[in-house]
């Protein structure tokens, strides 16, 4: 089966799942592994109360023996320990004294249209599954596409370049993105983080919250994954929409993305040139789009950067409609984050690695670690010499 995943869970529930389908036999994978991402997605300035009672961590239910894994399917389990306090309001059999329901909609978030959707007039229905509280199961599925593309010297990394009016330079942003895991805010640049910080207190102190922008850099990737041949498989389009899919991101930009629009052809366009310091390789003049030419990678760094908008649950009431009474009204305030772009930007770099990996096993699959590594060295034998017959 295609490398692929699909997750199951209530944000306040026992507990957030992860399947994921398609991983070969043969990888090396510790919880740890895993963990690490787990942990780098609770932080960030701007987080919320939840994230001081969670300490995610997976539990292997299947797919994985002795360090390894099987072939099967990987599955995964991190419980929520915040079910502890919801265990009647979340109950899955019935209870006697159920809860009010919620009935006042939220501006920005999922709970007017899932509740005419899913004819329901208690929005804690909708608002239980399309909290990013599953996206800790991505990122437990990113941690194994990760650890795969490890194995190939494919590293994954993301840096926050803007939140509120607090920016840096995306490009700049993208070649400190290793080093982000230093800041609070997950940016490079001290000052920025600092500036940064101040907007997010700035914002909460109006009992408003903000969003941002955040890079996601995919180095080492082979040139050659994804295709051009059919819309589908089309890996820009596929990372878009992946990375579109996670909860609050309202643009995907490849490379210098919608600026694009702005230059000549020469100032857009990465030159090929012929690497002769390095063997007689090819390599680029620069890295204008993004590693991604024709749905295809080109062995140039992936970059991927989104826009996240602000926290729609504020303190500052905005209006809406009581459904149960039918009358304007002001809206709820639960618990929330006042900023996550920080732990957007990790489940960014979760959702680029299971692309990447599927995109990896579609070009090199095979059932098992040892056809991957054969194919994978052959292609990339073969390719070496392309550019050797180019020379002579
Ligand atoms: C890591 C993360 C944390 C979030 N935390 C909150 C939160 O505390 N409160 C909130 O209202 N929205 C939060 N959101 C955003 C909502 O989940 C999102 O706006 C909602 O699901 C509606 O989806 P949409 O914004 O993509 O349309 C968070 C998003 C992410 C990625
Ligand atoms: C639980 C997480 O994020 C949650 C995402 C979220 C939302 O509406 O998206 C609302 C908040 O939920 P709660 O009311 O339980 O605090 C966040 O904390 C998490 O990221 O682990």
């Amino acid at each position: 089966m295609k490398f692929s995943f699909s997750t199951a869970g209530e944000s306040h529930g026992p507990g957030e799942v992860t399947l994921v389908h398609g991983v070969p036999a043969g990888l090396g994978l510790l919880a740890e592994d895993v963990d690490r991402d787990l942990a780098r997605r609770q932080q960030g300035y701007g987080r919320g109360g939840r994230q001081k009672i969670e300490t995610d961590r997976i539990e292997f239910l299947g797919g994985v023996r002795h360090g390894y894994t099987l072939g099967s399917p990987v599955a995964m389990l991190v419980r929520n320990k915040d079910y502890g306090n919801w265990e009647s309001r979340m109950s899955p059999a019935p209870v006697e004294d159920p809860p009010e329901p919620i009935t006042l909609p939220r501006p920005g978030h999922a709970d007017l249209a899932g509740m005419q959707k899913y004819a329901t007039d208690d929005l804690r229905n909708i608002l239980e599954r399309s909290s990013a509280r599953e996206t800790v199961a991505r990122v437990a599925a990113g941690g194994v596409a990760r650890k795969l593309l490890s194995e190939f010297g494919i590293r994954i990394n993301s840096a926050v370049y803007r939140i509120g009016g607090a920016a840096m330079d995306k490009v700049e942003a993208a070649r400190g993105a290793a080093r982000s895991d230093e800041s609070e805010v997950r940016c490079p640049d001290k000052e920025v983080s600092e500036a940064m910080k101040a907007e997010i207190d700035a914002a909460r102190y109006a009992r408003d919250a903000l969003g941002g922008s955040f890079v996601v850099v995919a180095e080492g990737c082979p040139p050659g994954l994804g295709s051009y041949v059919d819309w589908r498989d089309k890996l820009d389009a596929r990372l878009a929409a992946a990375v579109m899919s996670i909860n609050a991101i309202k643009g995907v930009e490849v490379g210098i993305g919608f600026d694009v629009a702005k230059y000549r052809s020469s100032e857009v366009q990465d030159e090929i040139l012929l690497d002769e310091e390095n063997g007689g390789g090819l390599s680029r003049a620069s890295n204008r789009l993004g590693g991604l030419e024709g749905g295809m990678t080109n062995g140039e760094p992936v970059v991927v950067s989104a826009a996240m908008k602000p926290i729609s649950t504020i303190a500052k009431q905005l209006r809406t409609v009581d459904l149960a009474k039918g009358e304007a009204a002001m809206g709820f305030k639960e618990r929330a984050d006042s900023c996550a772009v920080p732990a957007a930007a990790v489940i960014g770099e979760s959702m680029v690695a299971v692309v990447i990996a599927q995109a990896f096993l579609e070009k090199f699959g095979g059932d098992n670690m040892t056809d991957i590594r054969a194919s994978y060295e052959a292609y990339m034998e073969r390719i070496a010499k392309i550019v050797a017959e180019t020379k002579n």
